[in-house]
Order: C-alpha cells, then sequence, then structure tokens
C-alpha cells in the first residue's frame, strides 16, 4: 500500500497556481527526488503536503487517511516532517536546543537527541553552537535532525543541496542513505543537480509549470531525458 496518494492536488498563491491538478503515490520506504526548473512548483506542492500552504482542491492521503484539511502541526502527530527550503532553525538557540524543541510534542519512536547525534555526527561537537552560526551543510544536518525529532514515517526535504559545498553535500546525502538503507525510511526530496537525484531516489518526478511531466524509475530514465522534461522540450 502507498504511504502517501497525492491525487488531483491543486495549490497555488493568490491568482497564481503554482501546483496543477498532480497526482502520484509514493511506497513506504521509497525515495522520490522532485526534480525542476525554478519556479516550477515544487516547494509549493512539498509545503502542501506538510500542511503548511494550502490545498485550492484535490487531496492528500497520508497511510489511508485523508489529510487533506489537517493543520501541519497535526500531520506531525501522523508523521509527516518537513525540512523547510532555507532551513528556518532558531537562531538564538542552540543545535541541542532546536533538537529537543522539536522533539517536544514528538509521535512516540525510536528518534532520540542522542539517535540525531550519532545519525550525524557532525552536529555532536556542535551541540552548544548558536544555530545562526553555523555553516550551511551545518544548519541543513540540524534541520533534517529537527524533523527526525519528530519521528517521522515519512520526511520532505526541500532543496537538499541549496548553498551547500560539495563535501557538506555528500556529508548529508551519506545521512540520508543511512536513514533510507537502516530504517527504511520514506523520502521526498527535492533536489536541483540532477545527477545526484538520479543516484539517491528509487523514482524521479519532473515537474514543469505545476504539472508533473514525466514520472520514473530512477534506473529507467537517462538524465538527458529528465532534462529534455525539465525544460519543457520534445525529444523525437
Ligand atoms: N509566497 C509567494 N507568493 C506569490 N507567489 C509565489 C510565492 N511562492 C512561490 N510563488 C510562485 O509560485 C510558483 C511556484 O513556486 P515554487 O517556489 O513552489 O517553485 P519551486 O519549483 O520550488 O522553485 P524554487 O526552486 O525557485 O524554489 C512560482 O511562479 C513562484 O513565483
Amino acid at each position: 500500500m502507498s504511504l502517501l496518494e497525492v491525487r488531483d492536488l491543486t495549490a497555488g498563491h493568490g491568482l497564481l497556481t503554482a501546483v496543477r491538478e498532480m497526482s502520484f503515490e509514493v511506497r513506504e520506504g521509497e525515495t522520490v527526488a522532485l526534480v525542476g526548473a525554478n519556479g516550477a512548483g515544487k516547494t509549493t506542492l512539498l509545503r502542501t503536503l506538510a500542511g503548511a500552504h494550502h490545498a485550492t482542491s484535490g487531496s492528500v492521503v497520508f497511510d489511508g487517511a485523508d489529510v487533506t484539511h489537517l493543520p501541519a502541526y497535526k500531520r506531525v502527530r501522523r508523521g509527516v516532517a518537513l525540512v523547510p527550503e532555507g532551513r528556518r532553525l532558531f537562531g538564538d538557540m542552540t543545535v541541542e536546543e532546536n533538537l529537543l524543541v522539536a522533539g517536544r510534542r514528538a509521535r512516540p519512536g525510536p528518534w532520540t537527541l542522542q539517535r540525531v547525534l550519532e545519525a550525524f555526527p557532525m552536529l555532536e561537537p556542535l551541540r552548544g553552537r548558536r544555530g545562526a552560526s553555523l555553516s550551511g551543510g551545518e544548519q541543513q544536518a540540524t534541520s533534517i535532525g529537527r524533523a527526525l525529532m519528530t519521528n517521522p514515517r515519512l520526511l520532505l526535504v526541500d532543496e537538499v543541496s541549496l548553498g551547500l559545498s560539495p563535501v557538506a553535500v555528500d556529508a548529508v546525502y551519506a545521512s540520508l542513505a543511512h536513514l533510507t538503507d537502516d530504517d527504511g525510511a520514506t523520502l521526498v526530496l527535492v533536489e536541483q543537480d540532477l545527477g545526484r537525484a538520479l543516484t539517491v531516489a528509487d523514482r524521479v518526478i519532473c515537474v514543469l509549470e505545476g504539472r508533473i511531466v514525466l514520472e520514473a524509475p530512477s534506473d529507467r530514465i537517462t538524465r538527458d531525458e529528465v532534462t529534455a522534461a525539465y525544460f519543457g522540450v520534445d525529444r523525437v
């Protein structure tokens, strides 16, 4: 059974429709990469799945229950966690405090402060550092760790690589691989780097102007085919 079922989902900003009648499913344990140019609607889609943005029409079914009209905090309790674009840490709070705050209303589950620090070894020496003083990669790790503290069944990660050095991207992906391989986590992530998306994801969904234009298992699609869909170019 699918963990997530998205049916004809539409969402927008005022008069602008950013997500147009999107339908797709995500199975438990699967990693799905959302790719598409800037402004294609990926962030609006993730925020709508998390309940941080209102759906105009269509539905979001999580673990068999319709959550379309549930606010974000209630979706968190059911196991949906969003790592937002820009990371949005509490800058004046330490890494440890950022993690503990997220854990306060957590679902019961395996993720504790200790476990997050084990999954992201780079955070252990930074426990007492303020969020605002961290590098981009350290902030991204803290932001993912914060989402894990809620014990999610579905982790939505926006712009994993944005603003990170190649070394930091590798470190963050190593931790994500650990989550999917060892813990069977279900991931939907936005990734601008197509090569990376095809490597880490089981399936790639390409979005163009708010619509899904290509959906395929990563091992049955070429980078050229994704690039063509990405730019809306028809290749014969
Ligand atoms: N707060 C907002 N107010 C008005 N329009 C918005 C807002 N956020 C996004 N949009 C518009 O909605 C459309 C989809 O944007 P969205 O951020 O979801 O795309 P994206 O694929 O995530 O792009 P990016 O990679 O730049 O984040 C764009 O046309 C964008 O300009």
